[in-house]
């Protein structure tokens, strides 16, 4: 589903990153874990072509991402990748459920609305849909972000530090609610994370250095 070939990134005036190699198929989970500085944001922006690479492929559903333009990266994002950010990054004069039915609404998908109650169950937060973000608690939020990320169907799920500011308790909630939707939905999982606690819930697992 999405492999890497001697990925490489180099920031201006910074110095050169290189990643290893890495895989991930339909419905599994790669765990990605480095301590602070290794390079974990900068892996995922180039996953999910927020960057170009300096050097290297990154493969996505049969495509190299490489020579695609800015706006067609941004459709094909739009159609194939769905990320979770740390914070969730919510429009706070929206409501909660015309927040999670934008990307949908962006990737043009059929029957947004269909899928938003399902999805919505699913995470168990189809009650709170007419809130506004703030009014919604942190774990609550957290699992809006998910469900905004699995909304448009992607094949590819991009997860940033997901569980960092999470106790013990829904850190692995967290981790096996998003690796079950992954797997009903045949999508590749990739966790970018310092968060340790991880390696105990997945097995595959690559630590940068
Ligand atoms: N805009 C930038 N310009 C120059 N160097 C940068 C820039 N952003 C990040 N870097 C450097 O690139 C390296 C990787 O940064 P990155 O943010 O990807 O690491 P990280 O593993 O996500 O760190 P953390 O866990 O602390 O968030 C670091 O050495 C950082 O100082």
């Amino acid at each position: 589903m999405i492999y890497t070939r001697n990925l490489a990134y180099a920031y201006p005036n910074g110095r050169q990153l290189r990643f290893p190699d890495m895989e991930c198929a339909e419905g599994r989970v790669l765990l990605i874990t480095g301590q602070s500085g290794v390079g974990k944001t900068t892996l995922l922006h180039l996953l999910a072509g927020l960057l170009k690479p300096s050097g290297g492929e990154i493969n996505i559903a049969g495509t190299d991402i490489g020579p695609f333009s800015a706006g067609a990266m941004d459709t094909f994002r739009g159609k194939h990748i769905g990320i979770i950010y740390q914070q969730s990054h919510f429009i706070a004069s929206l409501t909660v459920g015309e927040n999670l039915l934008l990307p949908a609404a962006l990737a043009s998908k059929d029957h947004p609305r269909q899928r938003l109650r399902n999805i919505a169950e699913r995470l168990g937060i189809h009650g709170l849909l007419h809130k506004k973000p703030a009014q919604l608690s942190q774990g609550e939020q957290q699992r809006a972000s998910i469900a905004r990320a699995l909304i448009s169907s992607p094949q590819l799920l991009l997860a940033d530090e997901p569980t960092a500011s999470l106790d013990d308790q829904n850190c692995i909630a967290v981790a096996e609610l998003l690796a079950e939707q992954a797997q009903q939905q045949q999508a590749a999982l990739l966790i970018v994370t310092h968060d340790s606690r991880l390696k105990q819930v997945f097995d595959h697992h690559i630590q940068l250095s």
